[in-house]
């Protein structure tokens, strides 16, 4: 007998966090839990406003029509909203022990840009320093300055930089100006410089400083190509769709020469806790860029190492089904 749970959950986030423009106060999303023959597997449906195409209103839909097919023991085809692929796949992986139970837990730590609070927190991250710093806030020269600086001051630092398309040419020059040409080859990549993909290559050409693609994957174009100066896919699973699919990204990514780095769409400690296992199982040896929980102000169904946030259980959930 199959029986599935579905749940909505509402987690407040900290004061300040702002995606796309627009203060983000609370993480909405579903959690469903699929039983078979005494074992359980979970997922985590949250599509991310801003980033998502689809609505948790949509998506709350086709997952209850998903479920009520599954439970009369059909094998529907995961519904085509890629949250709701991906949350059911998750589930479903879970329940056929699909995926692996061992997980990447240290994850590019993400900095907010003072100085003192990376240093402390590179103090404490064993292994191999990388960090993920957004640009593209403020001035670009004031970006400039400050990855400089951290370049500087910590000689085997790797960055890790997210413009999300801010900077015109002119801007990501005057970025690209403070940045000592020594240590360029330590920004692992910068994430998506310039408002197209062709301004961003050149910037890449004409800085030295290699780029990666995010935004670009959502893209009906976009392929999984080399290209001098591209050296990473940040996959977001979330906005991907199945695992299937997400393998099927990375299987391209690798197969061009590409890095891919596994990262958050801000889903909860279940939805966390869940990509480091895609990371560890998908792109062993590459940090996945998972620190986002800091974010929020509380975990949920399963607590990620360390944390120190309440843990809220199904009972802080509302029961759809
Ligand atoms: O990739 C990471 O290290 C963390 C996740 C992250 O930076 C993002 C997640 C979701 C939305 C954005 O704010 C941001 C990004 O643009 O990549
Ligand atoms: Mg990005």
């Amino acid at each position: 007998m199959r029986r599935a749970r579905l749940f909505a959950y509402q987690i407040p986030m900290d004061a300040g966090v702002v995606l796309r423009h627009q203060r983000l106060k609370t993480r909405d999303g579903l959690v469903v839990c699929l039983g078979e023959e005494g074992r359980d597997g979970w997922g985590e449906i949250a599509p991310l406003p801003g980033f998502s195409q689809e609505s948790l209103e949509a998506c709350r839909q086709a997952t209850l029509a998903w479920l009520e097919a599954w439970c009369c023991g059909q094998h529907p085809p995961l519904p085509s909203l890629p949250a709701v692929a991906f949350g059911l796949s998750c589930a479903l992986a879970e329940l056929e022990q699909q995926l692996p139970v061992a997980g990447e837990y240290r994850t590019a730590p993400l900095c907010t840009g003072d100085p003192d609070a990376l240093f402390s927190m590179l103090a404490a991250l064993p292994g191999e320093k990388v960090a993920k710093v957004k640009v593209g806030l403020y001035e670009a020269v004031r970006d400039g300055m400050l990855v400089n600086l951290l370049l500087e001051a910590v000689p085997d630092l790797r960055l890790r930089l997210d413009a999300n398309r801010a900077w015109t040419p002119l801007k990501a020059q005057q970025f690209a100006k403070y940045i000592n040409p020594a240590w360029r080859d330590r920004i692992a990549f910068i994430e998506e410089p310039c408002h197209t993909r062709d301004a961003s290559r050149a910037f890449a050409a004409d800085s030295g400083i290699a780029i990666a693609w995010d935004e670009s994957l959502r893209e009906p174009d976009f392929r999984f190509v080399a290209e001098p100066g591209v050296r990473t896919v940040v996959i977001k699973p979330t906005l991907t769709g199945s695992l299937q699919a997400v393998r099927a990204q990375v299987q391209a990514a690798h197969a061009a020469g590409l890095e891919a780095v596994i990262s958050s769409s801000l889903e909860s400690s279940l939805g966390l806790t869940q990509l480091t296992r895609i990371a560890a199982w998908l792109t062993p040896g590459t940090l996945p860029g998972l620190d986002t929980l800091s974010l929020m102000q509380a975990q949920l169904i399963r607590p990620w190492p360390g944390s120190a946030l309440p843990l809220y259980g199904v009972e802080h959930l509302e029961a759809l089904r």
